[in-house]
This record gives structure tokens, sequence and C-alpha cells, in this order.
């Protein structure tokens, strides 16, 4: 009887439907294999500039590309097939020059899987650049501070992450792998390398910023409530240092394209540990504003960092 009911889950609509489901991942592939061609071909159509470093700004650290000089400003809408970024403080525009020097593309707002973007959507840009030439990322985020000897204006150096998002299967390296890439099993071990990390820390001490620098494990859910008491419990319990919305997607996707990665976590608000708590709970102004307070400083520091990189790049 047991043998029978086990037999019995093969059935061909049950093969035929697998066979669909192989059969559309496929298409999906072969869909986003042409809007990431036509992403890359619409920016190319635009600038001559072969970008070595890219850079995402979190929410509201787009001044850092203001830092960028003879920029080149493209708005996502100019380009072809790039969706809109519907969050404030993520402006939308793609900004291209030299950053200290080095030529980089930044990424004036960044797409979220909340907005309603698969999770290749969502890194689709970080290939982009990797089709015209950048090597080395740097991300930046607002983020809460799990970890709660972290203040509201901390910046946690990233040393590592909880792809959350990618564990529930929003992992933006499902469906067929594309080898153009990277391997179809990368490795995750160091995700934010080891060196860029060590002259971060370095350089923060070096420009005074020893009293707000961090370093800790950063953690991505996929939004958009904050999140809720027990829940921040755990992730503390795990070993989470920050929490956001964003970011490892990105970072996966380009440790998969074997860029070097380096992350940054402003820390806008302290995360509630508290049942029923009478604190004030987070919002999206108090981010913005957190994270606009303390961006002056950020930006120093990529700046001088990416010049110490200079010759390197
Ligand atoms: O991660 P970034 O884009 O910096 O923004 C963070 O801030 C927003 C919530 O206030 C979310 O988008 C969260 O991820
Ligand atoms: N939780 C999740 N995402 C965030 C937070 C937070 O507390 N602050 C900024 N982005």
């Amino acid at each position: 009887m047991a043998a029978m009911s086990l037999l019995s889950f093969e059935t061909p609509e049950r093969r035929r439907s697998s066979v669909n489901l192989a059969e559309m991942h496929r298409k999906v592939s072969q869909i986003e294999h042409d809007e990431i061609q036509k992403v890359t071909s619409s920016v190319l159509e635009k600038t001559n500039l072969c970008p070595k470093l890219g850079i995402i700004c979190g929410s509201g650290l787009g001044g850092l590309a203001n830092e960028i000089k003879d920029p080149q400003v493209i708005p996502y809408a100019e380009i072809e097939g790039f969706p809109k970024c519907t969050v404030q403080g993520h402006a939308g525009n793609l900004v291209l020059g030299y950053l200290s020097g080095v030529p980089t593309v930044c990424m004036q707002g960044r797409l979220h899987f909340y907005e309603g973007h698969p999770a290749w959507l969502v890194t689709m840009p970080i290939r982009m650049m990797k089709l015209i030439g950048v090597e080395t990322l740097i991300v930046t985020n607002a983020a809460g501070g799990l970890n709660q000897d972290y203040k509201s204006g901390d910046v946690m150096v990233i040393k590592d992450h909880i792809n959350m998002v990618g564990m529930t299967g929003h992992h933006p390296l499902v469906g067929p792998n594309d080898d153009k890439f990277g391997p179809r099993f990368p490795a995750m071990t160091v995700p934010y390398d080891r060196e860029l990390r060590h002259l971060a820390l370095q350089t923060a001490e070096e420009l005074g910023f020893s009293s707000f620098i961090r370093e800790g494990v950063y953690l991505s859910l996929s939004g958009p409530s904050y999140e809720t008491p027990s829940e921040s419990i755990f992730m503390r319990s795990i070993g989470a240092d920050t929490v956001g919305m964003s970011t490892a997607p990105e970072v996966v996707v380009a440790r998969h394209a074997g860029m070097r990665v380096l992350g940054f976590s402003m820390v806008t608000n302290v995360v509630i540990l508290e049942l029923d708590s009478d604190a004030i709970p987070p919002t999206h102004q108090e981010v913005m504003d957190t994270a606009n307070a303390r961006a002056k400083d950020l930006q120093l520091l990529v700046k001088t960092i990416v010049g110490k990189l200079a010759s390197t790049l």
C-alpha cells in the first residue's frame, strides 16, 4: 500500500510540470540575460568611461556621488530596461566620473526586493558594472543596530553577512548558472575583502573616527516591515550586529563575478529588543536624517580609502 502511494506520486502530469518548471527557468534565464545586455548596451551608448570601481549608495547616503569629479549623471529612467527607484533617499541616478582619480560608476540609489523586484533584478546592476569593467565594489547601507553597544551614527565595516533573504529561497543566483559571470557554486568564505577591511579600519583611525567606527556582521531581511522584538533577539543571537533590507544579495552576485567587495553599514537607529517597549519605533525619516547627519564622514572615509587604492585599481 505504501509502495503504491509512493508510486502514485509519479504521474505523467507531475513529470510534465517538472519539465515545464525547468523550461520556465530556462526562459526566465534568457530574459535575465537579454535584460542585462540591454541595460549594459544602453549605459555604454551614453559614456566612454571605463570604470574600475563601483559604488552603491544606501538610504540617505547618495551624497557620496557628489564627490565624483567630472560627473556624468544618467537618470535610471534614461537607461533602457533599468527599473525605477521608488524609495525616498534613493535618487535613481547612475553617476560616472572620477573618485580620487579612479574611474568610478556610482549608483545613487539601489533596488530593493521589497519594491517588488525579483532577486536577480535587484542585483542586475552589479552584473552591468562587471560587464563595463568594474573589479572592485564598495557598498553602503543604512541599518538598524542589533548590537546594543552600537549608537546611532556609528559606521560599521561589514566583515560578514547573513543573507536571510537568500536563505528563504529568494537568492539572486537561483536558475541556470551563467558561467560567463562565475561558477554554479560560488564560495562565500570571505565575502568582504580582508585587505580592504583592514585598510578601512586603519584609515578610519587616521581620520580620527575611532569613536564611531565598528566592525561586524550585517543581516539582510526582505523588509519592508521593520523587525519585531522577538525577530531582533533571534537575529542578534545568531551573530548579527546590524540589520537592513539590502546589500547581501548584491555582494553575493559581486563575489560570484569575482569582484573584491568592501561594505559599510551606517547605524541609523538602535533596534528595540524589549517587548512592549515605550521607546520610539523606527521610521524611514529617522533613518534618512541620521544617515544624512553622518554622511560627510563616511564620504571622507570612502574617498580617502579609494585615494590609497588608486594605483592598484
Ligand atoms: O539598505 P538601504 O538601501 O541603505 O536602506 C535601509 O533603509 C530602508 C529602511 O528605512 C531600507 O531600504 C533599508 O534597507
Ligand atoms: N531594520 C531594517 N532595516 C533598516 C533598519 C532597521 O532597523 N534601519 C535602517 N534600515
